[in-house]
């Protein structure tokens, strides 16, 4: 059964991050750390459950290794206690055992090939802004924005909350990016379409639903949006979606997608491959391009029909976030005038996937499950009152 009728494509609305369903890891090799760093190992290897959320990891991006330096310094939360503050090499050389381990051949190879297809858009790419390439709050964001979160720990929540609006259940929206900032973003990534066209470079699109839009990740931007999912986003994602991994999120695909004349015109009803989706729109002048959203589904229900009180339609402002589970049903609406170009984060938990193995088939976040496991109960507590019914009709 389709989600909802209309032109609307859950079934076909598949990406190379995510086909849909069932979800699957990402074929880009872009940063999941899937199925490590949750769970005890074996003797030698060994990873806490919990991170250390006070330690500062090193930094790997110098090491020549067939794994991402992100992956590293992710994992370095997850070390045992007597293994945190032990030299660089050696916490290297542990986690190299660990990824090792619990990667395939097949696994190494693609990270491999994809590690040597950045390398060449590195060497050869000029960017425009350098200044992009590294986060610098000040100027990338607006000042509420970096107020909310230099609150004491006793008032983050608070605070935090106090420049969101959630127009939807489960749908935050807020100001977030400096107009500066968005024009300078939006001319790097046409700036990288030119060097694209010119030196005729085989680029790979964030997902097989765009045929235009580029991965950041892929242009050198890796670590500056990872520091933007671990100083900012990992702290929304406490308040507002513990249920799917809360703080514990550890790696992104970031990229963005871009609509208009000679553009993508719009994106089918899809899942994210994300425990948490961040989407900034960087402008510049359009019409159209909503987004549409039909409720938060897990695998077993994601083609569900979707309630009246989940349909919401979202309006995206240049400059405004809106943040959302990536379970949670979407797809943008066709932009039918002007150029839209968003920027995409799709933060992921390896501990959240680990956990989610166990889960037996409830989610507590899908609308579904929730309904489903609501029916049983009452099920179960009218049995039990016909029983006791029975009862007390037997004794008198
Ligand atoms: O066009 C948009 O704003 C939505 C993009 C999106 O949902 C995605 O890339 O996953
Ligand atoms: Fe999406």
């Amino acid at each position: 059964m389709p989600a909802h009728s209309g032109a609307d494509r859950l079934d076909a609305a598949s990406s190379s991050t995510q086909p849909l369903p069932p979800a699957a890891p990402t074929a880009t090799g872009n940063g999941n750390a899937n199925g490590i760093g949750s769970v005890p190992m074996n003797s030698n290897y060994r990873l806490r459950l919990i991170p250390h959320q006070n330690h500062k990891p090193d930094n790997y991006d110098d090491l020549q290794s067939e794994f991402t330096p992100i992956f590293f310094s992710s994992l370095e939360r997850y070390l045992p206690p007597q293994l945190l503050n032990v030299p660089r090499e050696a916490k290297y050389k542990y986690m190299r055992g660990i990824l090792r381990r619990y990667s395939s051949e097949g696994d190494r190879a693609r990270a491999k090939k994809h590690k040597e297809y950045r390398q060449k858009i590195i060497s050869n790419y000029q960017p425009l802004y350098r200044d992009l390439y590294e986060l610098d709050a000040t100027t990338f964001f607006v000042p509420s924005f970096i107020e909310a979160f230099m609150a004491s720990d006793s008032n983050i929540v608070q605070s935090i909350k106090s420049i969101m609006s959630e127009p939807a259940p489960g749908v935050y929206t807020f100001n977030m990016l400096q107009p500066r900032f968005c024009e300078k973003l939006l001319a790097e990534v046409e700036n990288f379409e030119k060097w694209i066209t010119e030196t005729k470079f085989g680029v790979m699109r964030p997902n097989t639903m765009n045929k235009y839009g580029a991965v950041l990740d892929d242009i050198g931007m890796e670590s500056m949006l990872h520091k933007l999912m671990e100083d900012f986003i990992r702290h929304i994602s406490r308040v507002f979606f513990a249920d799917v991994g809360g703080y514990s999120l550890d790696s992104h695909h970031g990229f963005v997608v871009q609509y208009g004349l000679n553009r993508d015109v719009e994106l089918g009803f899809h899942v994210d491959d994300s425990e948490v989706t961040l989407n900034v729109c960087l402008g510049k002048q359009f019409s159209g391009g909503e987004l549409f959203f039909r409720g938060v589904r897990c695998d077993k229900h994601v083609h569900n029909e979707a309630l009246p009180e989940e349909i919401f339609e979202y309006s995206h402002v240049p400059g405004h976030a809106i943040i959302h589970r990536g379970r949670h049903r979407h797809g943008a609406r066709p932009t039918t005038a002007g150029s839209r170009v968003n920027l995409l984060l799709w933060c992921r938990s390896a501990v959240f996937r680990e956990l989610k193995k166990h889960n037996n088939g409830y989610a507590s976040w899908c609308g579904d499950c929730q309904r489903e496991k609501r029916e049983r109960l009452i099920q179960a507590v009218s049995e039990k009152k016909a029983e006791m019914l029975r009862e007390r009709v037997v004794h008198d």
